[in-house]
Parts: structure tokens; C-alpha cells; sequence
């Protein structure tokens, strides 16, 4: 089935990345896509959380969320929006970080929160405090589709091996990693950590990227790695989208998945054991 990775720079305007988003998908399908997938954060990448609260929607008044339903049902195709960042009703005023999968009629028919919270001192400089804003979520998903079983994840899950383990042996075929990777830790981590998911499982890995300079606040802005990925089961990069926004079109089959668990069936070899 052919299949769209878009490559997008987010800026901290949802309205304008929604044009993008619906013009770019309403391409990918004129060159034959049926399903399309998106970047962690696709309405709106952001350094400043006063920014944040002023755009960002909850679920029911997102127009992000509204208007890529709409246009994955007018286009007939399979969505998969990377995330949203999303205002929730708690008290704390946190946000969720929430990926969703559209199915062609523009029905939700999965949602998943973002478990692992990005707080890491990347550099002496440069600090991430993801929990400050974001509520982490409990569970993983899995979303049926007419062309597999997906499982559901988002950017830092990606160093948690045990997450995609579950969700291969819960039948995922292919995982998707959507992703707003740092240019330092995607240098160095993003392209093993995703063949490494891809080998342990024997799942297609997806993973679509925010790339290149953000909206500026205050003179602060924000880069992203970019370098869009799909490994296939066996581990090899089919597709690695360097750091210019663009849409890339790739033939996604279930056989190689079928193919790559008979040469090596690891996954069927996962065992308990004692703590040391
Ligand atoms: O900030 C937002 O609005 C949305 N959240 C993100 O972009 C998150 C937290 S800053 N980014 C990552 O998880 C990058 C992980 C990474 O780079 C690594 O694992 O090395």
C-alpha cells in the first residue's frame, strides 16, 4: 500500500500548519498515497508556553483535529496524525501530547498519549522539561487497521524498548514514531534507536519528523533533527528524509513483515526470568 511520510516545520501558528498539512496530504494522495502520516506536535511547535495556552484547543474545539478528519475523509485514506498538542481539563492546566489515527470514512478509531516525558539536559545550554507542560499518558495502544495491526507511539518513547515489545506482541505489524527529534540527540540516537525497534519486532518502523528552525518567541527559537525515517522489518533504512520539508512516498507490504520473523523469530522467544 503506498504510504506518505510528511516532513514539516511547524510553526506556532495551527491555522496556518493546517493549510500545509491539508495541501501536502491532497498531494501525497494525487501521487497514489493511502495512508498519510504526520510529525509529533503537527499543530504547533512552540518555546513559549504562554504562546501555547493562547492556540492550543481542547479535543472537541481543535481545528486541527477537525480539519484533517475532513480532509482524510474527503480523500478516502488512512491518517495518522503524529500528535496534537492538546489542552485537557485538569487542574493543572497541563497539556496532553496525543497522537491519533483517522480511519478513511475521518472516524478517530485510536488516540494515544504520549507516555515518556522528554526531561533531559541535552547540552550546558539547552534543557527540556516536557512534564512541566505535558500530562504523561498510562497506556499503550494498538489501532486495527485494513492493513495491519499499529502500534502507537511518539519521539522519546522511542529509548523505551519494553513499550514496542508490548505492542509486537500484542500484534502490531507496524510501530509509528512520530517526532520532534533535538539536533544533538538526533545526530547521535535516531536512526540506531528506530533499526533497533525495526529488528527487535520485526515491524515496519515509521517514523515521520519535524525538521529545521521554528517560530521564534522572544528572540528563543527551537531546531529540529528532521531526517524523516521508514526502516523496514529487517532493519534496513528505506527511507531517510534529510532535512527539507517534503512528502515521501513508500510501498508499505505485510509480507516483508511475515519475512522477517521467519529468518529471525525473536519475538516468539521472549521469556520471563528472575531479577538479578
Ligand atoms: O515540546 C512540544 O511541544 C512537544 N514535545 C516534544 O517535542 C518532545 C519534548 S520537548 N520532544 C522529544 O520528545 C524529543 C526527544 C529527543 O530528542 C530524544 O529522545 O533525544
Amino acid at each position: 500500500m503506498k504510504t506518505a511520510l510528511l516532513q514539516i516545520t511547524s510553526s506556532d501558528n495551527p491555522a496556518e500548519n493546517l493549510d500545509m498539512v491539508r495541501a501536502m496530504m491532497a498531494e501525497a494522495v494525487a501521487d497514489g498515497a493511502r495512508f498519510i502520516l504526520t510529525p509529533e506536535v503537527t499543530n504547533c511547535v512552540s518555546t513559549s508556553t504562554t504562546r501555547q495556552r493562547e492556540v492550543l484547543q481542547h479535543e472537541e474545539d481543535d481545528i486541527t483535529l477537525a480539519g484533517l478528519r475532513e480532509q482524510a475523509a474527503a480523500l478516502g485514506i488512512w491518517l495518522l496524525i503524529g500528535s496534537l498538542a492538546i489542552k485537557t481539563h485538569d487542574a493543572d492546566g497541563r497539556f496532553a501530547n496525543r497522537s491519533f489515527m483517522i480511519d478513511p470514512q475521518g472516524q478517530i478509531v485510536a488516540r494515544y498519549d504520549k507516555i515518556h516525558m522528554f526531561d533531559v539536559q541535552v547540552t550546558e545550554t539547552e534543557t527540556f522539561r516536557e512534564s512541566k507542560n505535558y500530562r504523561p499518558g498510562e497506556k499503550a495502544v494498538v489501532a486495527q487497521t485494513d492493513f495491519g495491526t499499529v502500534g502507537l507511539s511518539i519521539c522519546y518513547d522511542i529509548r523505551f524498548p519494553h513499550l514496542y515489545a508490548a505492542l509486537a506482541q500484542a500484534g502490531a505489524r507496524i510501530l509509528t514514531v512520530p517526532a520532534a527529534f533535538s539536533p544533538v540527540t538526533g545526530a547521535a540516537h535516531w536512526e540506531s534507536l528506530l533499526r533497533a525497534r525495526a529488528i527487535e519486532t520485526g515491524c515496519w518502523v515509521l517514523a515521520p519528523a519535524q525538521t529545521g528552525e521554528h517560530s521564534k518567541t522572544r528572540g528563543k527559537t527551537r531546531h529540529t533533527h528532521g531526517h524523516s525515517m521508514v526502516v523496514t522489518p529487517w532493519g534496513e533504512v528505506l527511507i531517510d528524509a534529510g532535512t527539507d520539508q517534503g512528502i515521501h512516498i513508500f510501498d508499505l507490504h505485510d509480507s516483508s513483515v511475515t519475512e522477517a520473523r521467519r529468518r529471525v523469530p525473536s519475538l516468539t522467544h521472549i521469556r520471563s526470568f528472575d531479577g538479578p
